[in-house]
């Protein structure tokens, strides 16, 4: 490996930089060249990329989002782009690449690996919704902004006696208001993978203000249905008054966790590594305290195991 290429795509997610870094920092220890794609797939449609050094990733381990831009690219999908990405490839001498983004950016990395480009994956989206891997990069970064939010909310709810709906993201993932609503101790949590039955809803509502209790959260995944309709649903059937908030992009910015930041590192010199040992064609993933690879194509061919204990627990506890 001469010369390796690094993307990120998709949704952006913190703890993108420190893979990045990772991938620079461990492939120039390495004596290998690294060249920055510009705005994901794109980018290698266009051409457009940056020979990175030492200093093009200095201070930038703490920031959130990504530093080489990223974008859902339809050109890429076409096989007019796409054979353009393929020329760019060869042309700017690329031996092997690393794509950083979710399960769009990991379908993309497989198309380029079947023709014969090597690549390498790397799980980055704030959704969790990659089914081969327990956590993806940015997951706990958007779960500690979620909780901050909550907190905020649940005062305000506590103060006025209401209930609140708070919209998180993650597309059909319901991992994100799951794990936020285990954490930051909601009444309820309404998901995709769970079929919504509001009167259940509602009935936890009234069973915690028969026991005194002042608030109500509720976490809605965007996957689930709109905090607008379900928050009026909710103020028909319980007669209490009922505000919503949708936490949109918030989620997906800001300072990386430390957990992020730790695995964006491990993953991003992984990947070189495994480049480097000519294991081609795989993504990385969490299992427990370990960083695994696997095929790409098992990987997307992969069914996500819904967490129902997680959802259990968080209906016990909340009673
Ligand atoms: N089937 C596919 N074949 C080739 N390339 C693809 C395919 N699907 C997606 N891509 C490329 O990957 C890019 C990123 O995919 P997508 O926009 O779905 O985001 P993602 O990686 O799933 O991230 P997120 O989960 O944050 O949305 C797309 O813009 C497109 O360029
Ligand atoms: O950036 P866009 O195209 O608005 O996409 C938003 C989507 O991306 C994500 O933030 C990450 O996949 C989802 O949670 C959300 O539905």
């Amino acid at each position: 490996m001469r010369k390796i290429g690094v993307l990120t795509a998709g949704g952006d997610a913190p703890g993108m930089n420190a893979a990045i870094r990772a991938v620079v920092r461990f492939g120039i220890y390495n004596n290998i060249n690294i060249v920055g794609v510009k705005n994901g797939f794109r980018g290698l449609v266009e051409g457009d990329s940056v020979e990175m050094n030492l200093s093009s990733v200095a201070d930038i381990i703490h920031r959130g989002g990504t530093v080489l831009g990223s974008a859902r690219s339809k050109e890429f999908i076409g096989e007019d782009g796409f054979q353009k990405a393929l020329k760019n490839i060869k042309y700017l001498g690329i031996d092997g690449l690393v794509t950083i983004g979710g399960d769009g950016t990991l379908k993309g990395a497989l198309a380029l690996g079947r023709s014969g480009i090597p690549v390498i994956g790397i799980p980055g989206t704030i959704d969790n919704d990659l089914p081969y891997t327990q956590y993806t990069l940015g997951f706990f970064t958007s779960l500690t902004t979620v909780l901050e939010a909550v907190e905020k909310i649940r005062d305000t709810s506590s103060s006025h006696g209401r209930t609140n709906v708070i919209e998180v993201m993650g597309r059909n993932c319901g991992d994100i208001a799951l794990y936020a609503g285990l954490a930051g101790g909601a009444e309820m949590v309404i998901i995709p993978e769970v079929e919504n039955n509001i009167d259940e809803v509602c009935d936890k509502i009234m069973q915690g203000r028969a026991r005194g209790k002042k608030h109500s959260i509720v976490l809605l995944a965007e996957g689930a249905g709109n905090a607008k309709d379900i928050s009026e649903q909710i103020e028909k059937i319980t007669g209490i008054t009922t505000r919503y908030s949708v936490l949109g992009y918030t989620q997906r910015g800001g300072t990386p966790s430390a957990y992020d930041r730790l695995i964006g590192s491990q993953m991003g010199a992984k990947a070189v590594e495994l480049l480097c040992c000519e294991k081609f064609n795989k993504v990385l993933g969490v299992k427990g305290n370990e960083i695994f690879h696997m095929d790409i194509e098992e990987a997307l061919s992969m069914k996500r195991a819904f967490d129902r204990k997680t959802y259990e627990l968080t209906k016990i506890l909340s009673i």
